[in-house]
């Protein structure tokens, strides 16, 4: 049923809702030495995401996309009720998208003591407090909690993730090392809308006055981007600041060019792993976006 061109063999998506069919569909394809990719998502699907389905069938020969809001990593009661779940669009993307599974269970499925919290704290590093961690407390806990059990669903090869959610990508980085999981993590380029903005599911909430100004956002940080050379980094973030301060109905979170790893403001000024990101909510949207500088 199944030959070694991924995006080639059956285009009949194969929709999952339980861990024990899961590990049954793919045990025989891990048998003839198949090499498993997971992209993992919360759904409402959009190019973004199918630009990960895309690589990940470049990269393995079976792609498993799961869809699961997760309430683990919510910190606001109504982001978590209002979370978008058109599933038969997401269905028919992913059929479209030639992806073989689309494993997609409850929340009992995952957590079967729901809502009475498990066990679950590791270390990722100091990076979990700031930015997103300092927000959304919690947050990398409750994502890396999903991951670990998304991964230990799938075993995949290679599991794949979009750099809009810069540090996610890093904290997920960190419990592979920290748990030692033989996992191979691929990050993918944000994709946007042509007029800059990066695809996310939440942009559905923008209406047309938010949509417009959510455009401040890439704006401010290409400016950082294009001039990172010609002014000093207090004088960069002055300036980007005040392109997002202009616009009503944006409140800024943070801007900040940072420290790839560490995600800790630059002091100054070098020419390798520096990161500018930013989060602001539009209207009552939050977005965040990022651009890599060197
Ligand atoms: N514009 C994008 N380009 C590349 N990857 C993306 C993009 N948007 C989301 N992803 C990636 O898709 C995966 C699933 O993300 P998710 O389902 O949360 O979608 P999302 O659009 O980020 O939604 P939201 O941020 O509104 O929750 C993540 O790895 C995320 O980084
Ligand atoms: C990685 C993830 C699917 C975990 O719920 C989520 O945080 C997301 O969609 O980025
Ligand atoms: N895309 C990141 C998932 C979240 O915002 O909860």
């Amino acid at each position: 049923m199944y030959n070694l061109a991924p995006s080639k063999h059956n285009k009949i998506l194969e929709v999952i809702a339980t861990i024990a069919e899961l590990e049954s569909s793919l045990k025989p394809l891990k048998a003839q030495g198949l090499k498993i990719a997971l992209v993992p998502t919360m759904g409402a699907l959009h190019n973004g995401h199918l630009s990960l389905i895309a690589e990940a069938q470049k990269q393995a020969d079976i792609v498993v996309c799961s869809i699961f809001v997760n309430p683990t990593q919510f910190t606001d009661p109504k982001d978590l009720e209002k979370y978008p779940r058109p599933l038969e669009h997401d269905i028919k993307m992913l059929t479209e998208a030639g992806c073989n599974f689309v494993f997609m269970p409850s929340v009992k499925e995952m957590y079967p003591n729901y809502p009475t919290p498990e066990n679950w704290k590791i270390d990722l590093g100091s990076a979990e407090f700031v930015l997103e961690g300092e927000f959304r407390k919690g947050h990398y806990q409750g994502v890396t909690q999903i991951v670990f059990k998304l991964f230990d669903a799938v075993k995949p090869d290679t599991a794949f993730f979009g750099q809009k959610d810069f540090q996610q990508v890093l904290m997920i980085k960190n419990m592979v090392e920290v748990l030692d999981l033989d996992v191979q993590i691929v990050t993918c380029p944000i994709i946007r809308e042509d007029d800059g903005l990066a695809m996310s599911s939440r942009n559905i909430h923008l209406n047309k006055a938010d949509r417009e100004h959510s455009l401040v956002l890439s704006k401010a940080l290409f400016f950082i981007e294009e001039n990172y050379d010609k002014y000093p980094l207090a004088e960069l973030l002055t300036q980007a600041k005040q392109i997002i301060n202009e616009i009503p109905g944006v409140a800024l979170d943070y801007l900040t060019i940072a420290d790839g790893d560490t995600l800790l403001p630059l002091t100054k000024k070098r020419d390798q792993n520096t990161v500018a990101l930013v989060a602001a909510k539009v209207g009552e949207t939050r977005l965040i976006d990022n651009v890599i500088i060197n």
